[in-house]
């Protein structure tokens, strides 16, 4: 069993790691081998993710075990600067796999959506990945290590969602940003993917209103456990560029988006 372990020496950091989505990545990520910091605005929540690793739950920067837990919001410049060294010290290398998880909705329709819910909205989901993307990437190419970064972005980022411009454009910013940075970071040996789930069954989608949910667009996607879209071969099939109808949407499975450049498929 022990050769199957693919990430054995990896350390990857997952933001959002206290999440649905994020928990099950940190589970999936620990079961292939790999050392697993759980980062979350929610300190407790992370710390819960380590405990079901089967690691100590350790504090910040307590002398770690395979797993460690840290609290930062992703939208501070310095909270991320700050996580990234805070992991460095606790494993004494930067992390080789990224898995940015952290998002938030605050879904209303344009005409009445307030500036605050943009922003924040773009803060989180955009920039937060701006500024992990690029700490984590100067950590490698500082360090000379090669690395794979894999964003969240979502099936909204392509394809919209009424009630949800402030997400779905921070998700679509994620797939631009995400093409960019595997053409930049390729040199450096760090690639760099977006992953676009469908509809999953974690704690985002509870605000969302039971008669949107009863309507044919939500209950054709079978609803998705995260543990599911979190396995590589519980997502769909890479798109063919000529794949129009993102069939692995709808399956309810996840999307994987090829990156222009490398033609690499996203994996962890
Ligand atoms: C190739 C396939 C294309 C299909 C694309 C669609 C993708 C859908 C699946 C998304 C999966 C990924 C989601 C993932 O990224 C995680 C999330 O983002 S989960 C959160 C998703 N959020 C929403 O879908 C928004 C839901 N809507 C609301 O929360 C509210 O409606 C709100 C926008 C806050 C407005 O509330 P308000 O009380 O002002 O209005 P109503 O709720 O009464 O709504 C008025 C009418 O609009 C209809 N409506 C609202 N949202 C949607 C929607 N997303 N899709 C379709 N119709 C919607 C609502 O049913 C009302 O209709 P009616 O007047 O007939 O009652
Ligand atoms: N659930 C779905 O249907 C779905 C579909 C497509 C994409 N996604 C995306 O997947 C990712 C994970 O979503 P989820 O469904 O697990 O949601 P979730 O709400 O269960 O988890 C999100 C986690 O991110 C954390 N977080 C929020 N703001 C943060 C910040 N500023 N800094 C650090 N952490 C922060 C939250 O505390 C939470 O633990 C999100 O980016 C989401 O947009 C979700």
């Amino acid at each position: 069993m022990a050769s199957q372990l693919r990430l054995r020496s990896a350390l990857a950091l997952v933001t959002g790691a206290g999440g649905g989505i994020g928990r099950a990545v940190s589970v999936r990520l620990a079961a292939e081998g790999a050392a697993v910091a759980a980062c979350d605005l929610d300190g407790a929540a992370a710390r819960e993710t380590v405990r079901l690793l089967g690691g100590p739950g350790s504090e910040e920067g307590a002398p770690c075990g395979a797993h460690a837990a840290f609290q930062a919001d992703v939208s501070e410049t310095r909270a991320v600067r700050r996580l990234l060294e805070q992991v460095q010290a606790c494993f004494s290398r930067p992390p080789s796999v990224v898995v940015s998880c952290a998002g938030i909705t605050r879904d209303e329709f344009l005409l009445h959506m307030s500036e605050d819910d943009w922003d924040r909205v773009i803060a989180v989901n955009l920039k937060g990945i701006f500024l992990v993307n690029q700490a984590a990437a100067q950590a490698l190419v500082s360090s000379g290590c090669p690395g794979s970064i894999i964003n969240i972005s979502s099936i909204v980022g392509k394809v919209g969602n009424m009630g949800q411009t402030n997400y779905a454009a921070s998700k679509a910013g994620v797939i631009g940003l995400t093409q960019t940075a595997a053409r930049e970071f390729g040199r450096h040996g760090i690639r760099c993917n977006s992953v676009l789930p469908g509809f999953i069954k974690t704690p985002m989608i509870q605000k969302v209103p039971q008669k949107v949910l009863d309507k044919e667009v939500f209950s054709c996607n079978c609803l998705k456990d995260p543990g599911l879209c979190s396995h590589p071969h519980h997502s769909a099939r890479p798109p063919a560029a000529e794949d129009s109808e993102f069939p692995g949407y709808k399956r309810g499975g996840s999307v994987w988006l090829r990156n222009a450049e490398y033609g690499r498929q996203g994996c962890l």
